[in-house]
């Protein structure tokens, strides 16, 4: 069942100077996505990201999000952002959990009304869908990079996104919290309904993770349902530049 594109890029380049980093991307990601893209290093997967999320405004082409172009687009609460590098404080950094997780209610519109008892609400609220309410008064910098995660999720979550983005999120966290994260994000996917996109490395464990999956090389070399990928990707010809053996489905 085709349902209501969330975020559609259509003919999409991006030039970092006189590098291409993006070329002619196409790929809409549709509402209850749950989509993984994979693709080599320096394949322009952050650049995707950051042109979805209007950080990076294309060079050719057009992104819309929730069915606007970029430029008309307000509704920012709509979306949740967790970048690559979110959870690399060290121990001496300052702020505490819910901190962390409040200034994710500054972006939202018409926050500033909230009292602090409501926004003690939400906080709490986005810190117990992620399992770290009993964190609430800890500093961030002496959390383990897993717990970390779960706050930078918190804190995407805490203005009720539609639609959550995450690059790179289980970078350096280890294979126990990288179960335990992926089966966070399902629960918000399947259970609370949000649209999840995410950039990872890891072929592999995302493949059985994801709804589906874009394979990215400065252009789309598939999109499509992770289970025919592995079957039909042979991973070399995805990563190198034999790329008519890959399957080019538009979801
Ligand atoms: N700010 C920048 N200025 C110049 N070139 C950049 C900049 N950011 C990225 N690039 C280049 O653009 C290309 C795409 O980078 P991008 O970070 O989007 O790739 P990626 O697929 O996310 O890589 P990785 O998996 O290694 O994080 C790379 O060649 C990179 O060196």
């Amino acid at each position: 069942m085709e349902t209501n594109p969330v975020v559609e890029l259509k003919g999409v380049s991006f030039q970092y100077g006189d590098h291409l980093a993006v070329q002619d991307l196409n790929l809409a990601v549709c509402e209850g996505d749950f989509l993984g893209i994979i693709g080599p290093n320096g394949a322009g997967k952050s650049t995707a990201l950051k042109l979805m999320l209007g950080l990076l405004r294309p060079t050719q082409g057009v992104v819309s999000l929730f069915g606007r172009p970029l430029p008309q687009f307000k509704e920012w609460n709509k979306i949740g952002y967790v970048s690559q590098k979110a959870s690399s404080f060290n121990s001496n950094f300052p702020a505490t959990v819910t901190e962390v997780v409040e200034t994710g209610l500054l972006g939202e519109k018409g926050s500033w009304w909230l009292n602090r008892k409501e926004k003690g609400r939400k906080v709490l609220q986005a810190l117990e869908l992620v399992g770290m309410q009993d964190f609430q008064n800890r500093k961030i910098g002496d959390l383990s990079g897993g717990q970390q995660q779960r706050v930078f999720i918190a804190r995407a979550l805490v203005g009720n996104p539609q639609l959550m983005i995450l690059d790179e999120p289980v970078e350096g966290v280890d294979a126990d919290a990288q179960g335990q994260f992926y089966d966070l994000l399902d629960k918000l996917n399947k259970i609370h309904g949000i649209t999840l996109v995410i950039v990872s490395h890891d072929i592999g464990t995302i493949s059985n993770k994801v709804g589906k999956v874009a394979c990215i090389n400065k252009t789309l070399h598939y999109h499509g349902s992770p289970e025919e990928f592995l079957e039909i990707a042979d991973l070399s010809s995805a990563y190198g530049h034999e790329v008519s053996l890959v399957h080019h489905h538009h979801g």
